[in-house]
């Protein structure tokens, strides 16, 4: 299958900053694919060359089978752009709103080009209102709503002209964890009953697993992992992504908060992850009395990912190691996935 959007060999370059390196991805027709990774990472470079708001350095885009650039220039007229452009809508962070204009007057703003009368111009506008549940908003002007009201009237602005494709860069960050839901629902719901493809940029992980069903990570420009949700969350092969997926940054901030006084530099910190329902009793309980590890849980979490509950603990290992290779393989027998991880500043061996 010909994925929706084909990034492929994108470099992005500032003067001597390479903010996107070599970066290849593909996004099929109904992904909500989350590009994750730290501030500064090339995130909304790389997905600002979608639509071509950014023109990769290198590279070639192709969006629904047409491709938009390749050998360093535009394939379609500058026209044409403008078009492809209305069918891929983006949301950001501070939301954008004209806070002179109404609700209403917000979203037609983005039909100004398409020829409607103002009977038509109105209806249509509510219909999009009705779909991001603000209706009864339609006089009002964004100062009167909360965050979450006004990432929803950007929302329906953004789908004004009926794109196949929405673009959320940090559209929740600036919200309460709560707001944070609703908004990635909506997200979700629109997904499902418009066929909506997302690409949602994040440094938060929470909310790719909310609702992503791919994840790329992203580290200096370039991506290090890409993939199923699931599968890199059970399987994260770079460190990054292990931080990610897990309670390793949680566990670390333990450690290097508190000090843990009985904490030495041999010990280490691992992170378990299993599916619920291949574990019966608790994973920890069974290796102490098995090894008698006297693990310490750290960090632990049951999430529902993909519709399986998936289990994270991040457990410290006193132990040498000769004993902490049979706790992985004691672990591993009962299909938990175990990663070592960084323990951070205390790791100075
Ligand atoms: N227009 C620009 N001119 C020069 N440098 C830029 C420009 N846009 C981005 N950069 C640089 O490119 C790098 C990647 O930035 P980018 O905004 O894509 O990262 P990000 O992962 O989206 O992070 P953030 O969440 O902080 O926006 C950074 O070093 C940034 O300073």
């Amino acid at each position: 299958m010909t994925a929706q959007i084909d990034l492929q060999n994108i470099d992005v370059t500032f003067g001597n900053v390479k903010a996107v390196k070599d970066v290849t991805l593909q996004v099929e027709k109904g992904d909500i694919y989350g590009v994750i990774g730290f501030s500064g990472a090339g995130k909304s470079t790389l997905v600002r060359t979608i639509n071509l708001l950014q023109e990769p350095s290198n590279g070639s885009v192709s969006v629904n089978g047409t491709t938009l650039f390749k050998n360093q220039k535009l394939q379609i007229s500058k026209k044409q752009l403008q078009e492809k452009r209305r069918k891929i809508g983006m949301i950001f962070q501070h939301f954008n709103l004209l806070n002179e204009e109404t609700v209403l007057e917000n979203v037609a703003f983005a039909l100004k080009h398409a020829g409607l009368n103002d009977e038509e111009l109105e209806k249509r506008c509510l219909h999009l209102l009705d779909l991001v549940g603000l209706k009864d908003y339609a006089d009002h002007y964004p100062a009167q709503l909360s965050g979450g009201q006004q990432q929803r009237v950007a929302i329906a602005r953004a789908l004004a002209n009926e794109p196949d494709i929405l673009i959320s860069d940090e559209a929740t960050s600036a919200l309460d964890p709560k707001t944070t839901n609703q908004i990635l629902d909506l997200l979700y719901d629109l997904n499902k009953k418009l066929q909506l493809t997302v690409v949602l940029i994040t440094h938060e992980m929470d909310a790719v697993k909310r609702v992503a069903n791919k994840i790329a990570v992203m580290e200096n420009g370039q991506i290090i992992e890409k993939g199923n949700l699931r599968e890199i969350y059970l399987h994260p092969q770079k460190e990054l992504t292990k931080q990610f997926v897990g309670g390793a940054l949680e566990a670390q901030h333990i450690l290097n908060t508190y000090h843990l006084e009985s904490v030495s530099a041999q010990d280490q910190l691992y992170q378990l992850v299993y599916k619920i329902n291949d574990v019966t009793k608790s994973v920890v309980a069974d290796l102490d009395v098995a090894l008698n590890t006297k693990a310490s849980i750290l960090y632990g979490n049951v999430e529902v990912l993909s519709g399986e509950a998936i289990g994270t603990l991040a457990i410290l290992l006193k132990l040498d190691s000769e004993k902490q290779k049979q706790a992985i393989k004691f672990l591993e027998e009962k299909n938990v996935v175990v990663t070592k991880l960084d323990k951070g500043v205390l790791t100075d061996d």
